[in-house]
């Protein structure tokens, strides 16, 4: 049962590596959700954030104790639609695959390359217990384009010069791309690299909620600047992160002060599929 004390969060943020708290101590409830995918990355955090009631999950838990091959993203998402989340702003940590693309500038990409492996990447997968029926989701923009458009806007009026439009490739990981295959990526049209964004993303879809996605440049990948001797690695990503999260939070506060009250995702599967997923463990106001 869902506590009617609890205010609905209709948006969520995702925070990705460096970002482990929205809220100040002692101002926001934790709620544990039980998931039939299992639990989510950790507690919930639900508190007041750009002026609206908001949900929060850090992606790799606390103290980044989750890989990102280990994170759970079924039962995080679930987690968030279940509380009653329609729009989710994520955070993460990518690399410029891009020359003239540098490191500490703000990207909300629209479109995405998987190439990670074995990932549990939906809800429609016929396992016992889950959900039921065969769908497709419609993939072609992964990323919400009324959120993009909101977020670009509060990004540009904060003053950011943000990279308006970007292709992410999702890798495996836990180790960063050797030289080669960050010059396969970028010769494959990719313009950003990441190892979170795949299945979030589409999972999302899944259940019906929109996702907007603010992606920090914090290194240029291997391979990228012929004769330079870069390399990503997660010391620099965690410091670059730790260094940008007063900006981070204010524009993530930004964007989510601008949802529109009404926001509803576009119907990428049908709705009665959605709802099929959630009703699997009902929480009161949730379908
Ligand atoms: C800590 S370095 C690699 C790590 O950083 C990114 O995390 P996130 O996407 O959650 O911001 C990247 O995807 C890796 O998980
Ligand atoms: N270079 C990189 N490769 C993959 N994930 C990243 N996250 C931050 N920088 C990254």
């Amino acid at each position: 049962m869902s506590d009617p004390s609890l205010p609905v969060p209709a948006v969520a943020v995702i925070g990705g590596s460096g970002l482990y708290r929205l809220f100040e101590p002692g101002t926001a409830r934790e709620v544990d959700v039980a998931t039939p995918y299992g639990p989510p990355s950790g507690p919930v955090s639900v508190g007041t954030f750009g002026g609206r009631p908001v949900a929060f999950l850090a992606r790799h838990g606390a103290g980044h104790a989750l890989p990102p091959h280990r994170v759970n993203a079924r039962a995080n998402l679930w987690a968030l639609a279940s509380l009653g989340v329609r729009a989710v702003v994520s955070s993460t940590a990518v690399g410029s695959l891009d020359p003239t693309l540098a490191p500490g500038v703000f990207v909300v990409p629209d479109q995405l390359i998987d190439r990670t492996t074995g990932r549990a990447d939906t809800y429609f997968d016929g396992a016992p217990g889950g959900a039921s029926g065969v769908e497709h989701l419609a993939a072609a923009d992964p990323f919400c384009p009324q959120l993009r458009a909101v977020a670009l806007e509060a990004l540009r009026a904060a003053g950011e010069e943000v990279r308006d439009a970007a292709t992410t490739v999702v890798v495996q990981g836990p180790r960063f791309s050797t030289r080669a295959e960050s010059r396969w990526y970028r010769a494959a049209g990719a313009d950003i690299v990441n190892m979170t964004q795949y299945p979030e993303t589409v999972l999302a879809a899944e259940l019906g909620l929109g996702l907007v996605n603010l992606s920090f440049v914090t290194d240029t990948d291997a391979g990228v600047l012929p004769g330079e001797a870069d390399a990503a690695d997660a010391a620099l990503v965690l410091e670059r992160m730790a260094a940008a999260q007063p900006r981070l939070l204010a524009l993530l506060g930004a964007v989510v002060a601008a949802v529109p009250d009404d926001y509803e995702a576009r119907e990428l599967v049908p709705r009665t599929a959605s709802r099929r997923v959630l009703a699997l463990a009902p929480v009161d106001g949730a379908a």
